[in-house]
């Protein structure tokens, strides 16, 4: 196996330019190929969860072109009419492809079948089929009842009322939004249990709207959309810089001394994971914000509890960031972590506890409390990008450390290590 090892970082210094979002690069290509017309997709992300979306709208006769550097798409949209393909669609361990073209698929007509990698097939996807079921959906389960791999039979949906469980992952909530207005009637969706992972849903919806289509929704209770309606395609659209992945840099320059400029997420971020800002100026971290840049410095770091249910993604930083806090750090509401790449409460509880700190590992919550002396260890990384990139925070605060198959984070930053290392003195 593969290991990266990381010296000791002291400072950091310089600007990063963040690739574009995950979550908007795969909602923008799907809509885009919904669409009638064609879209010129600016800033997309370069990764692993991309290509699987890429491969998939290939198969569903998508003509899609890339720049030399894979980060301009001209997407010519189909209206709504794909090809049923040759072979089942691979989607990896891409929750943002797997779940929205779930719904989507069920409501054009073919014959498909959604594939993943072996964790995928671990990850729940029954509250989506449920819903898409209960709207009369031909969906069916290959292996596991509850779980991928998916056979489709796409059709016609009448839209109506349906329920839909969003207490396990708001992505399924993301996928029949994106199918509703494909519906032949209109649709009214309610909300069983708490919604988690809310702000995603803005996402979701502010993509929709680019794309020309608007839902009404009640406080996020009940969501209205329209049927029969056809996506529109924008001309062109930039995706933002990833905010998740702007959480490894706001941690560095709040860990080491030196100035990070960060450019590409900002006070005007769609994305909640810019929330993590946020968190880290509670924490301790000096930021000066702008509409599309943060500029982060440090400052003394003290322990924080925290309701991480908005920001799951960039709240794994934030357990990396507690190793130098002055005092513990709590970090609640995170059940759905251990549904993700791994189960990520788990892990990140074992790998702090090998770099030192004391751990208590909750059902749905993580407490941190520093170390009193850093080992030097290697840290594996259960194939989940967030978990390489979190530990190099260890680096970052002055103490060497391994990472185990450091190319995982190609799932969603493959220049992630090129990246840290240009700021680091
Ligand atoms: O909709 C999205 O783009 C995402 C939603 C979140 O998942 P859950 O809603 O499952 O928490 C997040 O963890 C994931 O990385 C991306
Ligand atoms: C949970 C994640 O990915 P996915 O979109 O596959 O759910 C993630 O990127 O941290």
């Amino acid at each position: 196996m593969e290991q990266l090892r990381l010296e000791p970082i002291n400072l950091v210094n310089g600007s990063v330019t963040l690739p574009g979002s995950k979550s908007l690069s795969n909602r923008i290509l799907l809509l885009a190929a919904l669409a009638k017309g064609t879209t010129v997709v600016e800033n997309l992300l370069d990764s692993d969860d991309i290509r699987h979306m890429l491969g998939a709208l290939k198969l569903l006769g998508v003509q899609v072109s890339l720049n030399d550097d894979k980060t301009v798409a001209t997407v010519k949209g189909v209206g709504g009419q794909f090809l049923t393909p040759a072979e089942p669609l691979f989607l990896g361990n891409a929750g943002t492809a797997y779940r929205p073209l779930t719904a989507v698929l069920a409501a054009v007509k073919g014959d498909y079948e959604l594939v993943g990698e072996p964790r995928m097939e671990e990850r729940p996807i029954g509250h989506l089929v449920d819903a898409l079921q209960a709207l009369g959906g031909d969906v069916r389960y290959l292996k596991n009842k509850d779980y991928p791999p998916l056979k489709i039979v796409g059709g016609q949906i009448n839209g109506g009322n349906v329920e839909i469980d969003g207490s396990i992952s708001s992505q399924f909530l993301t996928a029949l939004l994106m199918a509703a207005p494909l519906f032949n009637g209109d649709t009214c969706i309610i909300i069983k249990g708490t919604l988690v992972s809310k702000p995603y849903i803005d996402i979701t919806l502010d993509v929709m709207a680019r794309f020309g289509i608007s839902v009404t929704h009640d406080n996020y209770k009940t969501f209205t959309v329209k049927g029969a309606q056809q996506y529109q395609a924008v001309g062109r659209i930039m995706v933002e810089g990833d905010a998740s992945s702007a959480s490894y840099f706001v941690a560095a320059a709040a860990i080491a001394g030196g100035e990070i400029e960060i450019k590409g997420v900002g006070a005007k971020s769609v994305q909640g994971d810019i929330g993590f800002a946020k968190v880290m100026e509670q924490v301790g971290a000096k930021i000066d914000w702008y509409d599309e840049r943060l500029v982060v410095r440090k400052g003394q770091l003290k322990g924080v509890d925290i309701d991480a249910n908005a920001i799951p993604d960039a709240a794994m930083t934030l357990a990396t960031v507690a190793l130098f806090a002055d005092g513990p750090t709590a970090i609640r509401n995170i059940y759905n972590w251990r549904v993700k790449e791994t189960d990520r409460l788990h892990a990140m509880a074992t790998e702090l506890r090998k770099v030192g700190a004391e751990v208590v590992e909750g059902e749905d919550f993580i407490e941190i409390t520093p170390p009193k002396h850093f080992n030097d260890v290697a840290i594996d990384t259960y194939d989940d990008h967030r978990i390489a990139m979190c530990f190099a925070m260890v680096a970052v605060g002055g103490k060497p450390i391994t990472i185990n198959d450091p190319k995982c984070t190609y799932k969603t930053f493959p220049t992630f290590f090129n990246v840290l290392a240009s700021v680091s003195r």
